[in-house]
């Protein structure tokens, strides 16, 4: 059994590979996914730009790459990765990535850093043992000749060269085949575009985009939302002015155009099913004028402050908090309601970019296991709406069975009281002929349309 770890010292990271170490060990041993883990250890270290930008790539790189590196450092450590105790388990990833992945960095500095750091927070045994892993891992490079060629055994040679788990790239390959899971598994590994929507009750998109540009921060318009703004790496989202003023949220395109499908109106009754921390919420909320009300429900009551704390930045003030499980909502609003987003909790598959381990803590079991929860928030969602009302249904998934198998499954069920809806008008061009849209639904794709992996169904109940 490896020991426990001992807790990186809290009094802040020192140094970009600190910052890294801490956050990519955070991860390891509790339920925090590494992007997480660095906010929050970059929050507390007072370092440079540039030792930030180093600890982001490497927390954001040894996670993208973890398979494929205890792959690889198996070939030169007695034991494997995954038996060794988690700081020496982090220490090899890191130092191994630097060698590997990374051109300017010194072998010996990569080789010496990890030993240091294991040293401060590892067991006794594990400076020795990382310092002689890491120097063969150096002298004899990443094991190539390992690799399964391509011919041979497709699955496996993508899974180890693009870092993602087999199970992955079998569905992926057998669904989309092998230009294009390759495309995706790619795309899956860039950094993903930094995209914000403009409060278009503060201000105009034009006027946010002149005066960012204005401070030398690098902004164009975004692909298919009309509010939505691209902005240039490096920025720290929370230090822009306009941020503070409440004229911009960070979310990405995929989630705006959900809402743009739900289209809500001015003084209507509007119900957001799942609405923690409330970027979709707060989004409703500025499309209707601030006028009518979202009531807002999440299970989480913690993550539903955050609804509450992005409303009074945005000067909203239509939108009601409602604690609650999202399947007793018919019990207070049923029949009610005239249009309802049912944005429900999900694998995460589409946003692998963005939280760049979720990939090798998701199994495949969890797809089948999260689609009982969406047809039940899906089915509540339903009993809400007022005959006539709009229902979206949306995750941030690509799979079929948290997406159209749901909604299918759930047309059946309904025999017919509410059907599928005609995407198309309420899509930017580029998207109106995308498989489905016909048929009431839509799949976003990070390596066809540069956005998060994103589904979106439009329903309406017709009695
Ligand atoms: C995909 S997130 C929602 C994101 C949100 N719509 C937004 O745009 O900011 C899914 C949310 O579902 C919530 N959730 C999970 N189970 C739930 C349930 N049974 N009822 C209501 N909310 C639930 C989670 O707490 C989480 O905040």
């Amino acid at each position: 059994m490896p020991a426990r770890p001992r807790t990186p010292r809290s009094g802040g990271a020192v140094s970009g590979r600190d910052a890294a170490f801490q956050a990519l060990l955070a991860a390891e041993t509790g339920s925090v996914y590494v992007d997480q883990a660095l906010t929050r250890v970059l929050r507390r270290a007072a370092l440079s730009a540039r030792e930030r930008a180093l600890a982001t790539e490497l927390a954001y790189g040894v996670a993208r790459r973890q398979g494929t590196l205890d792959w690889a450092l198996a070939h030169f450590s007695r034991r494997a990765p995954e038996r060794l105790d988690p700081p020496v388990r982090v220490a090899l990833r890191l130092g191994a990535y630097q060698l590997w992945y990374l051109d300017r960095i010194p072998a010996h500095a990569a080789v010496d850093e990890s030993v240091r750091l294991v040293r401060r927070h590892g067991p006794a045994y594990a400076a020795g043992y990382v310092n002689a892993v890491l120097r063969a891992a150096g002298r004899r490079g990443f094991p190539h000749a390992a690799v399964p060629p391509r011919e041979r055994d497709l699955a496996g040679h993508l899974a180890l060269v693009h870092a993602h788990p087999r199970w992955l790239v079998d569905r992926w390959l057998a669904r989309l085949g092998p230009e294009e899971t390759e495309r995706l598994l790619a795309a899956n590994n860039r950094v993903p575009p930094l995209s914000a929507r403009v409060n278009r009750l503060r201000a105009e998109p034009q006027a946010v985009a002149a005066a960012l540009a204005d401070r030398g921060v690098p902004v164009e318009p975004g692909r298919f939302v009309p509010e939505a703004l691209r902005i240039g790496h490096g920025v720290q989202p929370a230090e822009l002015e306009a941020f503070r003023e409440g004229a911009l949220t960070w979310q990405d395109e995929s989630s705006m155009l959900a809402v743009h499908v739900l289209d809500p109106q001015p003084g209507e009754l509007v119900v957001d099913v799942a609405a923690a921390p409330g970027g979709k919420s707060t989004h409703i909320a500025e499309r209707m004028g601030d006028r009518g009300r979202v009531v807002a429900c999440d299970v989480d009551r913690r993550r539903l402050a955050k609804v509450g704390e992005a409303a009074r930045r945005l000067g909203l003030r239509c939108i009601e908090r409602l604690a609650l499980d999202g399947r007793r909502l018919p019990e207070r609003l049923g029949g009610r309601a005239d249009r309802v987003l049912a944005d429900v909790p999900c694998t995460g598959l589409g946003v692998i970019a963005r939280r760049p381990d979720l990939r090798w803590r998701k199994a495949p079991g969890d797809v089948e296991a999260l689609a009982r929860l969406q047809r039940e928030l899906l089915r509540a969602a339903a009993a809400c709406l007022r005959p006539g009302g709009v229902l979206v249904y949306s995750t941030c998934t690509t799979e079929p069975e948290e997406n159209q198998q749901v909604v299918e499954a759930f047309l059946a069920e309904a025999g017919g009281a509410l059907v599928a809806e005609d995407l198309r008008p309420w899509l930017p061009a580029p998207l109106q002929d995308e498989p489905g849209t016909e048929r009431g639904w839509i799949q976003l794709w990070p390596h066809r349309h540069g956005v998060d992996g994103f589904f979106i169904a439009r329903l309406r109940r017709v009695r």
